[in-house]
């Protein structure tokens, strides 16, 4: 399969600070693919570029053969390029089914025809009852469906989190440090999952994290970035053996 996001020779500034600094990046279409450097490396910054979030300076950024350069974040999503989306306050207030039934539909599943016939609304809500339930049912939440968001565990949270993302058509999931502060059983439940949503429903993943072991599970390949750049890009292995890695990451720890 080809890439599904390129990156190329992507400038972004704020205000002094280089902070990306003539990127480019490949990912490919089905690959679960791991974006690791020190802090500040502009790993972050890198995936607001992506999502659309902020424009770049300079350079372009392709999805799906299509330039999306500055395309802004709700259009990104329409076409199915998202990130985990946090639970936020608002919806800390709602049970965990309620918060997979608000994800907004997207483009194409059009509200405007509920509205215009209504009696088609009904039917709608069970549908996307019905959707949430399945969604639910597969990140392994059932048991507490009816419980607040904001009640469940951090895992719990991030197991949701990935679950909204099922709840539209997604093509590429990007994310964010979805491990921290998840404890290792519900780390391997994430894990598990975003495995089978790769494998049984083709998702790409480009995955920020400091988690290694998980990285190591999951990430094939692995890019390092190192002050706005790709410093190397391979397998775990290749990687956790590279001698400028080891050093990028010493010399960033050792201040
Ligand atoms: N909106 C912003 N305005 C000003 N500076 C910013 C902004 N966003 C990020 N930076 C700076 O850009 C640099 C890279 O930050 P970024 O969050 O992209 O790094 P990161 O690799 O994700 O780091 P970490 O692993 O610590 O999360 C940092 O020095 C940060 O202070």
């Amino acid at each position: 399969m080809g890439s599904i996001i390129e990156v190329r020779q992507v400038n972004k500034a704020f205000g002094a600070l280089q902070v990306i600094n003539d990127c480019s990046i490949q990912v490919e279409e089905g690959s679960i693919t791991g974006l690791i450097g020190p802090n500040g490396a502009g790993k972050s910054t890198l995936f607001n570029l992506i999502a659309g979030t902020f424009a770049p300076d300079s350079g372009r950024i392709h999805f799906a053969g299509e330039d999306i350069t500055a395309v802004p974040s709700d259009q990104l999503f329409h076409r199915g390029l998202l990130r985990t989306f946090q639970i936020a306050q608002e919806f800390s207030h709602m049970t965990a089914l309620e918060n997979l039934m608000m994800v907004p539909p997207q483009a194409g599943e059009n509200i405007f025809n509920t509205w215009l016939r209504p009696a088609l609304v009904h039917e709608q809500e069970l549908h996307v009852r019905q959707k949430a339930m399945d969604v639910i049912e597969f990140i392994g939440l059932k048991h507490v469906r009816n419980e607040l968001a904001g009640n469940l565990s951090g895992g719990q949270k991030k197991l949701l989190e990935l679950g909204r993302t099922m709840m539209v058509n997604a093509r590429v999931v990007l994310l964010d440090e979805i491990a921290a502060g998840v404890n290792r059983t519900l780390l391997q439940d994430l894990i598990r999952n975003i495995q089978r949503l790769n494998q049984e429903m083709g998702y790409t993943f480009l995955v920020i994290e400091h988690d290694m072991d998980m990285i190591a599970q999951l990430c094939n390949p692995v890019i390092v970035l190192a002050q706005g750049s790709v410093m190397v890009e391979g397998s775990i292995e290749a990687i956790q053996n590279n001698q400028e890695v080891i050093e990028a990451y010493f010399g960033n720890d050792a201040h």
